[in-house]
């Protein structure tokens, strides 16, 4: 199908996948011919919803992140929200734990090192996460890994509950959520959040889920018992970081600060944590800057104050686009202008 809003601009391709409020779809950028991932968003579906969908998109318009997944442009229609965002071209990591069974400790540290840099920026700016779950976790094809808000969205310090049931249990998978979300108690989305991150590095580590039931009651009790069985093959270091990590009482749970400096994390780094971003609003790269100026017809000086004024529409996406192009090393060229 195609959308008025996106003719000229974007080809779209098949579902990646549906979420809560609308679908992904695969979609090519034409002045680029890269792939992109395009959320669409039926007004009609969110109703009353609406200033939900709007807080995320203001929490993406402030994400800017080396493991964030980017938002390049969006397009608002009567009926319609269209988010333009990068494409992982990875897939989930669901599916790649799922393919390796699970993972030796130095790739799990691989990846959950990345996780607590997203993680440690995104509360850096006041936001919670609070769905973290492996299919919310991309992979790009140099295997980095890319966060992602699929479901709903993070809102800074808001209430985690919706009608005082929790957020989790009423639309997304219980199982990684905090024993405090559970039990409909207020929570710190930060605390709740580190909980979920020991949920995934179990899942790394052990290709299963610490606590798990189909009965949802048993689940959760399980949950708030905060028991799990600990296979052999997990190291001592290991198994310390998920004791630290998965304790019930938020407040004898390890913070996210300490975390970024916990040994099994650092073991076998040399650099620390790099959790900040290392995009720079008032940066513009100007190989890129220069290609845009030429196909657009503008002096350089002009597109690098249009970049810099980050209207995430379609210039902004093609600035993201170019730039990821340069850093994969590849060449990129915008055709000459009209
Ligand atoms: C190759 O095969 C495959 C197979 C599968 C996927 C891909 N690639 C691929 N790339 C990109 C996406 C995507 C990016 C961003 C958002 C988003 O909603 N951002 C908003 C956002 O991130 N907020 C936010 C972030 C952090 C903090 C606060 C707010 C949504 C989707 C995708 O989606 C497909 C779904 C399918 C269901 N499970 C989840 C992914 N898929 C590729």
């Amino acid at each position: 199908e195609s959308y008025r809003a996106l003719n000229g601009l974007y080809v779209l391709h098949d579902e990646l996948g549906s979420g809560g409020f609308g679908k992904v779809k695969l979609a090519t950028h034409l002045l680029t011919g890269q792939y992109v991932a395009i959320k669409i968003i039926d007004k009609k579906k969110i109703g009353n919803d609406l200033p939900r969908v709007k807080t995320e998109m203001d929490a993406l318009r402030t994400l800017s992140h080396q493991n964030i997944c980017q938002l390049y442009q969006y397009i608002e229609t009567t009926e319609k929200f269209f988010i333009i965002m990068e494409y992982c071209s990875g897939g989930e990591m669901f599916d790649y734990i799922v393919r390796k069974e699970r993972l030796p400790e130095a790739e799990a540290r691989h990846f959950f090192r990345q996780l607590v840099q997203a993680i440690a920026y995104v509360h850096s700016l006041g936001y919670a996460h609070r769905d973290l779950k492996p299919e919310n976790l991309l992979l790009t094809e140099e295997l980095k890994l890319k966060l992602i808000d699929f479901g709903l969205c993070a809102r800074p310090g808001g209430p985690g509950l919706v009608n005082n049931k929790p957020l989790d249990t009423c639309c997304g998978s219980p199982a990684y959520a905090a024993p405090e979300l559970i039990l409909g108690q207020q929570y710190l989305g930060n605390r709740a959040d580190v909980w979920s991150m020991g949920v995934l590095l179990y899942a790394l580590l052990c290709g299963a889920l610490p606590f798990e039931d189909d009965n949802m009651q048993l689940l959760y009790r399980k949950i708030s018992n905060g028991r799990y069985y600990e296979p052999d093959f997990l190291t001592n270091s290991s198994k310390e970081l998920l004791k630290r990590m998965l304790q019930v009482d938020p407040e004898r749970r390890i913070t996210v600060n300490e975390l970024l400096r916990h040994p099994w994390l650092n073991s076998t780094y040399q650099a620390a944590l790099k959790w900040q971003t290392i995009y720079d609003k008032n940066l513009v790269d100007e190989d890129v800057a220069r290609e845009m100026a030429y196909h657009y017809g503008t002096q350089l000086g002009t597109m690098v104050g249009k970049i810099k004024e980050w209207r995430f529409d379609y210039l902004t996406a093609t600035y993201h686009l170019l730039l990821q192009l340069k850093a994969r090393g590849e060449k990129f060229a915008l055709p000459p202008p009209r």
